[in-house]
Formats: C-alpha cells, structure tokens, sequence
C-alpha cells in the first residue's frame, strides 16, 4: 500500500497505492510508517519524497471506515513522525491533495505541485474537520483569514493559488514526481529548523476577537444549521490563541463530536450517493455498465426562453457545437443578446475565453436537420411540444436523440410523436440551466438504454449530477413537491402564516421557504397547472365544496393570488410584498395577513396556533411519504437518487442527507406513526396516507437507508 525505493542514489521515493485514490486506509497508514521508518533508518537515503501511483497524490482518509471500527496506526502521530523527521520530506502533488492528503503534505518540509493539481482542507464538506492537524498547521503557514476561508469551506485551489497563498513551495509543468526529486536532492542535508509547520506563530491581524467574531457569524449565517464549519473556526481559534500542542487538543476534541454526529453521516452518505446514481439501472434491466452512450459533437436546443438559454450556454460551454433555435422574432432577438452575455460573465468568471463560436442561431427549425442530439425547451404546453417532436422527427437525421426538457410531462407521449420513440428521453434542467448542478434523465417504456447513456453522458460532460429516473407526472422532484406545497396551503388555511411555515423549512437548513421559493419560482407557473388540470374554479368562494376538489382536499389559496394578478417576485407581490416588480427581498405584506384572515371567516376555519414541529412534520413527511411511492412504483431506483435530486435541485440541506436519509434518522416507525395521524386528522387528504411501501419496511424491521434497494427488491418478489 506504499512502496519504498531508492531513487537518484540517496532519495528515498514513497509511493502511496491505494486506487483508486490512494485514500489514507488502515493499511495504507501502515505502509506510510513502515516506509518512512526504512527511509530514516537507511544511511544510504539523504532526502525523502512521498508521492501518489496513478497521478494522484492523495484523496484524504478513507472515508469508508469512517463509521467502522478504524485499526491501524492513527493519522496524526503518523503525520508529526514524518515532521520530525531529521532528513528533509518533500510531497509531490499531483492530481489532487485532498482533506487528510494535504494534512500529510502539511507535515512535509516542502511541497512540490504539479500545475494540474488541486489542494484542499475538503473535510468540512464531510461533516468533520482537518483533524490531523490540518486547523493547526494550515494557519501558522498562510494566516488566519486565508485558513479559515479554505477550512471552513472546504474549497479546492489550484496550484497556482496554492503557490500564491504559500501552501506550496514550487509549481511545475513537468513530472512533479521527478521535479520533487530534484528539489530532494538540493535541499539534503540542510537544516530543517525553519521548515517544521508546528513551531511556526500563528500570524495573526491584532484584532483577533473581533475577527473570529465576524467570521463566526457569516459562517453562521451561511452554514443553515450544518455544525462543521462552526467548529472549523473554533479549531482555527485555537491555532490563532493557544500553543500547538494545546490547539491540537482541541481539534481533537471538537473533532470527535463531529466524528459521531448524524450530520456527518448524513455528508458522507451523499458523498457516495452521488457517486452512487451514476451506476443507473432501468426497470428493464438495462445498465450503465453494459450501455454504451453515443457521442455528441453538434446538439441544438429549441426554444430561446430561460430554460433554453441556460441549456445552450452550458451545451456550448463543454465545447460542443449549438445550434439554437428560436422562431419568435423579439424573444430571438433577445435571447441573443443573453446568452452571449451570460457565456461572456462565466468566462471572466473562469477566467477564459467566452465560447461565443460555438453557438449557430436560428430562426428556422430545419437547421436542426444535422445534429445529434436535440433539446427541446419550448413553453410548457403538451400540444405545442407535440408538434416539435413530429417535425422534429422528420427534419433530424436519422439517428439522432430528440430529448425534452419537460417538468412533468408524459415523455412517452412525446415519444409517441415520433417515428422512432428509442430515441426519445427527457433532459429535465433545473433554473438557472448553466449554474444548478441537477439533471433529471428521464426514460420512458420505449427509451433505449443508449438515449439514456448518451444523456446521462452529455449530463456528466456538462458537470451536472444526472439522475436517471422513470416516467411519471413531475419525475422524482417535482412529483414530491406537490404534497409539500399542499400541505404549506393548508396549514395556512389552519392559521399559519407564510413567515411561520418558512422560518420552520428554513430553521430545518432550506435555503428558502416554501412561500419564498414558490414567489421566487412565479406562482402563475402552478396556476396554469391546476387550470390545466381541471382544479380552478374561479368564483367558489365558500361553502364546504369551495375547498374539496376532484373527491379531496383542495386549497385555492394559491389560485386566489393569481386572481389578483400576484404572481410572486415578478410582479412584486405573492405570498410577500416586494420594493417593486423583480425585487429579491421578501417583506412582510399586511394585505396577505388580512387576505388569510378574511379567507378563513369566509370558509369558517377558526385559526389555531401551528408551531414549527407541526409544519415540519406535515411538509416533510407528506413529501417523503411520495418518495417511498416513487420507489414502490420504480419510479426511482433507489433512495440515493431521490436524496441527491433533492440535494442538488430543490436546496433540502445537505448535513441532512435528502428526505429518505432524514426519514431514516428520523426512523421509520416515527414517520409512519405520524402519517397515521395526520391522516386521521385529515382522511380527505390521501397524500397523507402512509404508502404500502413504507409499512412494509416498519414491518420488515426498518432497514437502514443503504439497504432499502435489497429490502424493496425483496418485497416486490414476495408480490
Ligand atoms: C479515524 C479518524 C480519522 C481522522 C481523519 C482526519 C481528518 C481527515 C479527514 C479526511 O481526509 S476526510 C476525506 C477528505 N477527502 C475528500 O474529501 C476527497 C474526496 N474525494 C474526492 O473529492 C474525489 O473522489 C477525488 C479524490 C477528487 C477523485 O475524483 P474522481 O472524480 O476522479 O473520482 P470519484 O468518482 O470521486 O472517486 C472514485 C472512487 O473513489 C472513492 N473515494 C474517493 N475519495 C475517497 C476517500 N477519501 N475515501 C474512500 N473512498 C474514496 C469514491 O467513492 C469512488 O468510489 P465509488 O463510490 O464510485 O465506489
């Protein structure tokens, strides 16, 4: 697990090997003692490199024995060994130095990168933090602002940042290994007084209380409930206030709490769930090991509007080539503009060039006729979507994959437009389309598995997380949504108000409330659902039947707003009030205060008082409850796609995990104890109803989170 050979005479070469990213394992970790112990003990060896096999340096602690009884030498006393050590250590960084992999570069003398490599202190993104002395050492090398900037974010920086900021030595171009070596053999033999991290001061600015007090409260701020950072900066405090050996007590400590918590779980859980979901599998057997994708070298997107931009910005920031189709004369015209401009702030932002070649527009749908692979996102309407995928299919060539970037509509319909429905998936974006990291692949009864690779390919290509999930009203996400937002309307219709349903989902970690997102998203967008759906009924005003809908309960609060020409942050006025039309900042509306009041006289609600528990346990279970019939009906494969759908596009915090991890820390028992009951509070509510699924898996004794595939794949048998 580590190799030790002499190179250039008297270099001692380390070389970690542990594919497939040389993670510090229990056995690693041994091989890491007993290698330097041989390079210290060898006259022969005057310098010491450790590198990584494969062009990785090192990817961290192995993250798979977290949770497990961890044996082997301790990373810490391991990491100071090699500080100590009276021959000079030199890390070759190549690919990444990640977490517990740049804390054992930390304890070299020098650090050597490759130009390509990417450092980072990543552990607070896994709940925990740099507890090998990474809060420690990283201060007293670059200062207390820059530290706690990368530890408390966990973000990467390029060699060259790294070179700036100070962590490295030396950038190359060429083998960093070879170079590391060189550096070796010119700094043996030379004292080793000025390159141990440990003894340096921390260099402080003199106000350090007022510093840490201001960070601590943006950290706060922006942390939404996740523990990590807040005790990333006390580690840090104690590098800035209290001698080495002190301050490394105290990371050990404030380590351990984090080390047990669920919140750490819940990281690590959807670290390897997002890894997890791009091994799909459809219901048909079909895999992403035995399905080769095609490759895409022209895609065209049709419909300029927002989704269409966003989806031509990132087609042509992978370097493809777009054709972009818009029919409209002024949204043409305008779009244009747009997207150029939105490719020219993410260059400056990446700092490179805006690919503005790669994008053809056009007006006509004909010169569509040679790409590979099409996206359609024109406006959210079944007939009109129809008629794009029959021309679509008589303009393209032959071959080439039609996908939609529908929300909720049947994918197979559209499908059924076409003369060859194989080649038919859904690529649903999520807004803005360049920016969310979320991509729902959704495959119909006659995709073949080939669209599906080519989609989830052409998804991964564009740096998003794709999730391959089957056909049904909404997908994954915004199917679950619907209860959420039912159950948000009737608790208002109970006496809630917007402020105190949102200030609950946000408290639980959301980046925006309900009523907030909802106002961010436009509320006439649901409106034109519901009307769709035979739901609105203008001039019901009151009576028992005002409320029930197609046999169950139904509020038409939402619908009222729109009425009235409120339809969220666009018009400056929705569940709250804006400065003016297209202002960003929630206020509390007075008009809505007495709208509720007026509705609930009008329906003869008497208002109750709702505390945060309540609206926790109706938005999230109702929601959660439509996840576990997502995965009876094979909607979904498994419970890491539906968290890391939630994760990625709908801002469900990330320290806990996605719904069904939470429902698993919550437990199962407890989430179907409390369906029941408000189920029998309110029977015309079949959201509310704990599907068979869920009681099958109380039944069955609750399996954890990780074995519910097996659990379902064993129950569906038992059918
Ligand atoms: C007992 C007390 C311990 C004290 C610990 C002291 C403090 C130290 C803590 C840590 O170091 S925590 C770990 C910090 N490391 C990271 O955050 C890095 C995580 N990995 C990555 O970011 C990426 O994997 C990568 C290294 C940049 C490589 O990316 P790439 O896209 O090339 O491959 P992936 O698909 O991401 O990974 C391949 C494969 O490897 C698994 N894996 C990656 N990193 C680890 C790891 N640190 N431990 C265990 N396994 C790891 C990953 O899950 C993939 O496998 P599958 O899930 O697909 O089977």
């Amino acid at each position: 697990m580590a190799q030790f050979t002499r190179v250039s005479r008297s270099v001692g070469l380390i070389t970690l090997q542990n594919p497939p990213v040389n993670a510090l394992s229990a056995v690693a970790r041994q091989g890491i003692v007993d290698a330097v112990k041989r390079a210290l003990s060898d006259p022969k060896v005057k310098s010491v490199v450790i590198c990584g096999q494969n062009g990785i340096f090192c990817g961290g602690a192995d993250i798979k024995e977290f949770g497990t009884n961890i044996t082997g030498p301790p990373l810490v006393p391991m990491i100071h060994a090699i500080e100590a050590s009276n021959k000079p250590v030199v890390a070759a960084i190549e690919g990444s130095a990640f977490g517990g992999g740049l804390e054992l570069a930390l304890g070299c003398h020098y650090r050597v990168a490759h130009s390509k490599a990417k450092l980072g202190l990543t552990e607070v993104t896994l709940g925990l933090l740099p507890a090998a002395g990474g809060t420690q050492r990283l201060p007293r090398l670059i200062g207390v602002p820059a530290a706690l900037n990368l530890i408390t974010t966990g973000r990467h920086v390029t060699a060259a940042e790294a070179l700036q900021l100070g962590i490295v030595d030396q950038v190359t171009d060429h083998n960093a290994v070879d170079e590391a070596v060189k550096f070796a053999l010119s700094v043996a033999g030379k004292s080793l007084d000025a390159r141990r991290i440990s003894t340096y001061p921390c260099p402080c600015p003199s106000d350090v209380d007022a510093l840490f007090e201001e960070v601590m409260q943006k950290v706060r701020q922006s942390a939404r409930g996740a523990i990590a950072p807040i005790a990333c900066v006390q580690a840090v405090r104690a590098a800035a206030t209290l001698p080495y050996s002190q301050g490394m007590e105290r990371e050990q400590e404030l380590m351990a709490t984090l080390f047990t918590s669920g919140q750490a779980r819940a990281l690590q859980y959807c670290f390897f769930a997002q890894r997890a979901v791009g091994r799909w599998s459809m219901p048909s057997g079909a895999r992403w090991d035995t399905s080769k994708p095609r490759s895409i070298h022209k895609a065209a997107v049709i419909g300029l509007g927002t989704m269409g931009r966003g989806i031509a910005v990132a087609l042509a920031q992978t370097g493809l080539s777009v054709v972009a189709v818009e029919t409209q004369e002024k949204q043409f015209m305008e779009a244009k503009k747009m997207v150029s401009g939105m490719m020219e702030r993410g260059a400056k932002r990446h700092g490179t060039a805006p690919p503005l070649d790669k994008i053809t527009y056009s007006q006509n749908i004909q010169a569509v006729a040679d790409v590979d692979l099409v996206i359609e996102a024109v406006f959210e309407d079944m007939a009109l979507k129809e008629k794009v995928f029959q021309q679509l299919s008589t303009i393209c060539k032959q071959g080439t994959f039609l996908c939609t970037n529908t929300s909720a509509l049947d994918v197979d319909h559209l499908a059924s437009q076409t003369r060859n429905p194989e080649l038919v998936v859904g690529m649903h974006f999520f807004a803005p389309a360049h920016v969310m990291k979320l991509l729902e692949v959704v495959y119909g009864p006659r995709s073949s598995p080939q669209a599906v690779a080519t989609a989830m390919q052409l998804g991964k290509k564009m740096g998003k997380v794709s999730v391959a999930v089957g056909n049904c009203r909404g997908f994954v996400g915004n199917r679950m949504l619907k209860p959420y937002l039912e159950q948000a309307l009737f608790l208002l219709e109970e006496g809630a108000t917007p402020e105190l349903v949102d200030g609950a989902l946000e408290e639980f970690g959301f980046a925006l409330g309900v009523f907030k997102m909802s106002d961010l998203s436009g509320l006439d967008v649901g409106w034109k659902v519901r009307k769709g759906d035979g739901l609105v009924e203008p001039g019901l005003a009151s009576g028992p039947s005002a409320r029930i809908r197609q046999g169950r309960r139904y509020s038409p609060l939402g619908d009222l707003l729109c009425e009235q020409g409120r339809f969220g942050q666009k018009t400056g006025q929705g569940w709250y009030r804006y400065d003016k039309p297209g202002s960003r900042v929630p206020r509390y509306d007075p008009w809505l205060h007495s709208f509720l009041e007026e509705y609930r006289t009008q329906h003869g609600i008497v208002a109750r008082r709702i505390d945060q528990q309540e609206v926790l346990e109706r938005c999230l279970y109702a929601l959660i409850n439509e996840g576990f019939r997502i995965l009876e009906d094979g909607i979904a494969a498994g419970p890491e796609d539906i968290d890391i759908i939630y994760v990625f596009g709908y801002s469900w915090p990330r320290h806990r995990g996605g719904p069904m991890f939470y429902a698993s820390m919550v437990g199962l028992a407890k989430v179907l104890e409390r369906l029941e009951h408000y189920h029998q509070a309110h029977p015309d509510v079949p959201y509310m109803q704990p599907c068979n699924l869920l009681r099958r898996l109380v039944a069955s004794g609750s399996p954890p989170v990780h074995k519910w595939k097996e659990a379902i794949k064993k129950l569906r048998s038992q059918l």
